[in-house]
Formats: structure tokens, C-alpha cells, sequence
């Protein structure tokens, strides 16, 4: 791509400068100053921390043969590029850099609160089991040509999508599509085969506002389907429904989901211990038989299997591949401790899904369910009085404990969780900062038949330094029950 392509793609003119090569080649993109080398294009992207503008001349002296930006300026010693919106301008250009390489594939987006995770793993493994390779983005790791790679969003921005898939022989990518992604025009640009909602609970209204606007930037995933693109939804969740209803207004195909009889992949029965799945699809009874746990997963893997079978999955391939799906790691990850007690580890972080897992153990657990969990620094306050109003109704005793901490300091959130114990929380509880410690507590507490869950980490490992020299809650469990013996 030539730097003087630049102003036609983007719809802009190109600032003054006393640029002495408009015709160079641009050699790479990057919107981090640090990473600009010789011909590179640097786009300045006014962030939640840091305004890139501020870093132009840095970007400059590193070898920026261009930069694009939303300020004006006139005097670059390179072409500059003024536009509207910086992250727009990113996924635009980026699609042309590396020539639009989500054309070439079936593209599957999965927003919702909860289950993008679970659900996108499940249908890339009813993809890659039916012979169709699966390229995959999402919050634990990226996966091209069967290959895996390191993530830091559960959505990454569309240059390091299609940094990725350009070298992907993949047939179909799936992406796990967050509410920021959304609003932050990550996946701008790409044009999606079916999109995917699984449902919508409290989670980010401090960055949202109001469940009205989160829900209005899930619903972006929605208008970047394909003219003949299809909606996925789990209609049986109320914003599901209203988003089927809305999606219905405006003419879009739509697949739903759930227990209505009208739904085209209806959930006509379900056991939970031992998992069993009876789905209704044209008439036809399907029995699935999965080693996942809980309802949750029952709904991820309608949804999964739903949209397996628009894609030309035949049903019995599709039923085999879910029979033989083992699991996500840190999701309902079981683990039988030395002292006779079962360990879940589970992602949950919002109450929705802390109620699916408490109720999901529940359904299995006969003696005592002891729960540890905390709130993570610098997200959604508002989730965290119905965090703990479900786990002290649901479980028998309970732990607060720190999550990561990100940039609040660990007195402040000592005390926030001391304050949500003595406000909201009930005799089953205790607070136990140090996690490690925590969790040495809840395994003198066990009993042969008990079970300890632990939230919020997940297969993550821990940001903090803790008392016992572990990494996530997994090891920390299975070395303080061997340090029990
Ligand atoms: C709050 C937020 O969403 N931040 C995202 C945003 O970063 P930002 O633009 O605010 O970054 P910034 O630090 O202010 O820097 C501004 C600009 O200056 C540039 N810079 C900075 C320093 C320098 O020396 N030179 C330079 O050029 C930076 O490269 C950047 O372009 O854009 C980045 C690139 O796309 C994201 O990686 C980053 O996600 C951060 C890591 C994050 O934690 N985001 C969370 C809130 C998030 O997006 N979560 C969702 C999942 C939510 C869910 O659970 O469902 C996700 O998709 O991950
Ligand atoms: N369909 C569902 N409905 C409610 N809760 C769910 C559902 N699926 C999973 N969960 C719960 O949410 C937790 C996270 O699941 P998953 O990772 O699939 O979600 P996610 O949407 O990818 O989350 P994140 O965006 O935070 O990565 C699970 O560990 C489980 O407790």
C-alpha cells in the first residue's frame, strides 16, 4: 500500500508537510509509537490512559514514513492524514494493508455477557471435528492453523486480526466480539456470516453507562452481518428476545434458540447430573449426551450446535463432536482434592453466572459447598452487592478474597470487601485478603464430600504476590491439600 493511497481510502486530504515521498511504500502499521520502525504508518489514537497524539514525534523519530490522527496539524515533517475517528481509521486501513483477509473465510462473531467463551470453543471443535478448520479469537488465546497465540483482549483490534489471518488457511474464523471491541471499532470493517448472542446480565456499566447502551453495543455485532448473513439468538434471555424482535423489524434472518416452542433449535428437556440434552430442531428429537455440567452449558451448546448446522454440519457429526467435548480450562474445571473435597475453579465474574456455577454445584454437591471469590479492582462496582448476595445465599460458608487488584491499592480494597461483608454478606462469611490463604482456610474447612469453588480467575494466572508461592487457584489448591497430609 502506497502512503498517497491513503487520502482516498480514508476520505481525507493530506495535510500540509514538507513530506519528501508520497509514493513510499508503507511497510507496517502501528498505533504505539514504540513499535513504529523505518516506513511504518503511525495512527494516533486518542486512548482511555494516554493520548497517542502526544507521541507523534516519537513515532516520527522511529522511522513513521505517515501518521494519521484526529488533530489538526500542519507542520509533520511526513504526510498527515486528519480524520474523524482514529480507531476507525485503523480497521480501515489495516483491511487494506493486508487485503481483507476475512473475505476469504466463514466469519462467526459471539458477543453476550456470558458464554462466549464456552460457546465459541464448542463450535470450533464441532468445526475442526467435522473437517472444517477453524481459526478462533478470544479472551484466553488466539488460534490460527491450529496454532496458539498469546491475547490481551478477549477481542483484539483488526490490525492484529488480520496481522494473524493473513497467513491463516483456516475456512472459518470465529471471534469472541466484546462490548469495547464493539465501541471501539475493533472489528470494524468485517463483515460477519452469523453473529451470535448468548445473553446479556449486568457486567461493564462502568464503562457503558446503562444496560440500555451495553446492550446497544452488542447490538453493533448485529449490523455488520452480511446481506445474507443470520442472527443466533438465545431467545429465552429477555434482551435475546427483544434483540430477535428488533432484528425481526428490520428484515434480518434470525435463528433462536430456546425452550419456545417457535424457537427453530428448541431445548426440549435437560438433566444436569448426568448431563443430558434433548433438543427439537424441524420436528426431529436429537439426544446429546455432553460431559459438560450445568444449564449455562446446555444453552452454549444449542447455540453452538445451531449454528454448526447452518453452516452444513450434518446433525450426527455435530451430536459426536459435543459428546466429545472435554471442557474449556478455568470454566467448571473439577479436580478431586487429596482431602476427598471436589475443586471448581470458574470464571465467573458477573452474579449471573456466579448463580449458574453455585446452582450448577448445588445440583451435584452433597455435603458442603464453601466458596471463594472476590471483586476485581477497577470493574464494575455495580455488580458486586449481588456477587455477594448470591454467594451467601448459595453456598454454606463463604470467603472474600482479593482478585487482581489493578491500579487500587490493596488497603482500599480490603476494605471495600470488609464494607460489602458487614453491609450485605451473612454469618457464612469471613474475608481472608491474601487468596493463597483463603483458600488454605476453605481446605481445613473441607470435608471428604465437600466442595470448594473458586470464582473470578479462572485458568488466569494471579497478578498479585501472594502468601504460598503458587500461580492460579488450581495449583494454590492442590498444594495446600498436599501440604495438609
Ligand atoms: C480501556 C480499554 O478498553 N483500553 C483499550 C484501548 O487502549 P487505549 O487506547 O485506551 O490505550 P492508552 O494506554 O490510553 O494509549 C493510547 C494510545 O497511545 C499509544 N501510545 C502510548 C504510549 C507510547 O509511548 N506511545 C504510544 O503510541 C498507545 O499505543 C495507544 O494507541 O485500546 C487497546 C488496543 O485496542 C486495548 O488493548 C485496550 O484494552 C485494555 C488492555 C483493556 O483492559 N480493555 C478492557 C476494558 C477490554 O477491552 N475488555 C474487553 C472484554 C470485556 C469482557 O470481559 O467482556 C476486551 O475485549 O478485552
Ligand atoms: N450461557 C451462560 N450463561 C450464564 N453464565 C455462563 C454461560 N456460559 C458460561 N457462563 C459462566 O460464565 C463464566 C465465563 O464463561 P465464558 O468464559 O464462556 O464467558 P465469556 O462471555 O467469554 O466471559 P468473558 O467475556 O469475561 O471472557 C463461566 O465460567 C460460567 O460460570
Amino acid at each position: 500500500m502506497e502512503l498517497q493511497e491513503l487520502a482516498n481510502i480514508l476520505k481525507t486530504v493530506e495535510s500540509e508537510s514538507n513530506s519528501v515521498n508520497p509514493n513510499a511504500l508503507i511497510k507496517g502499521i502501528s498505533f504505539n509509537s514504540q513499535e513504529i520502525q523505518e516506513g511504518f504508518l503511525f495512527i494516533a489514537i486518542k486512548g482511555y490512559q494516554q493520548d497517542g497524539h502526544r507521541f507523534i514525534n516519537n513515532a516520527i523519530e522511529n522511522g513513521a514514513c505517515g501518521v494519521i490522527g484526529e488533530q489538526e496539524i500542519t507542520d509533520l515533517s511526513v504526510p498527515y492524514f486528519q480524520v474523524d475517528n482514529s480507531r476507525n481509521a485503523l480497521s480501515i486501513v489495516s483491511n487494506h494493508f493486508y487485503n481483507y483477509p476475512t473475505n476469504e473465510k466463514i466469519v462467526i462473531g459471539v458477543t453476550g455477557t456470558n458464554g462466549k467463551t464456552s460457546t465459541s470453543y464448542l463450535l470450533r471443535h464441532i468445526l475442526e471435528n467435522n473437517g472444517l478448520s477453524c481459526a478462533f479469537f478470544g479472551s484466553t488465546k488466539n488460534i490460527i492453523n491450529g496454532e496458539s497465540y498469546p491475547t490481551v483482549n478477549t477481542t483484539p483490534n483488526l490490525l492484529e486480526i488480520n496481522r494473524l489471518l493473513a497467513g491463516s488457511r483456516d475456512e472459518v474464523v470465529v471471534i469472541e466480539v466484546s462490548s469495547h471491541a464493539l465501541t471501539q471499532y475493533r472489528v470494524e470493517g468485517i463483515y460477519f456470516d452469523y453473529a451470535l448472542f448468548t445473553n446479556l446480565s449486568q457486567d461493564h456499566l462502568d464503562y457503558h453507562g446503562s444496560m440500555e447502551e451495553y446492550f446497544g453495543a452488542k447490538k453493533k455485532l448485529f449490523e455488520m452481518l452480511k446481506d445474507e448473513g443470520k442472527a443466533i439468538i438465545n431467545t429465552d434471555d429477555l434482551w435475546g428476545e427483544q434483540l430477535a424482535r428488533q432484528l425481526e423489524d428490520e428484515s434480518i434472518p434470525t435463528l433462536a434458540i430456546g425452550e419456545n416452542e417457535k424457537c427453530d433449535v428448541k431445548l426440549e428437556s435437560y438433566t444436569t447430573n448426568p448431563p443430558s440434552l434433548q433438543l427439537k430442531e424441524n420436528n426431529e428429537s436429537i439426544l446429546i449426551k455432553p460431559l459438560l455440567y450445568g444449564l449455562y452449558n446446555m444453552y452454549n451448546i444449542a447455540m453452538a450446535y445451531g449454528t454448526a448446522k447452518q453452516i452444513g454440519v450434518n446433525t450426527k457429526g455435530a451430536i459426536e463432536a459435543v459428546q466429545h467435548f472435554q471442557g474449556i480450562e478455568g470454566r467448571f474445571a473439577l479436580t478431586e482434592l487429596n482431602n476427598g473435597a471436589t475443586l471448581v475453579v470458574d470464571y465467573a465474574h458477573t452474579s449471573d453466572a456466579l448463580m449458574h456455577c453455585l446452582k450448577t454445584v448445588r445440583d451435584n454437591c452433597e455435603g458442603n459447598l464453601i466458596h471463594i471469590f472476590g471483586y476485581r479492582g477497577d470493574r464494575d462496582p455495580g455488580k458486586r452487592r449481588d456477587m455477594i448476595s448470591i454467594s451467601s445465599e448459595m453456598s454454606d460458608r463463604y470467603i472474600l478474597t482479593f482478585d487482581d487488584l489493578n491500579s487500587v491499592s490493596p488497603e482500599e480494597m480490603k476494605n471495600t470487601l470488609i464494607s460489602y461483608q458487614e453491609r450485605y454478606g451473612n454469618d457464612k462469611g469471613i474475608v481472608i485478603t491474601d487468596r493463597t490463604l483463603a483458600i488454605e482456610e476453605a481446605v481445613k474447612m473441607a470435608e471428604m464430600g465437600d466442595w470448594i469453588v473458586i470464582t473470578g480467575k479462572g485458568h488466569e494466572k494471579y497478578q498479585q504476590q501472594y502468601h504460598y508461592p503458587v500461580h492460579n487457584d488450581e495449583e494454590a489448591a492442590i498444594y495446600l491439600t498436599k501440604a495438609k497430609d
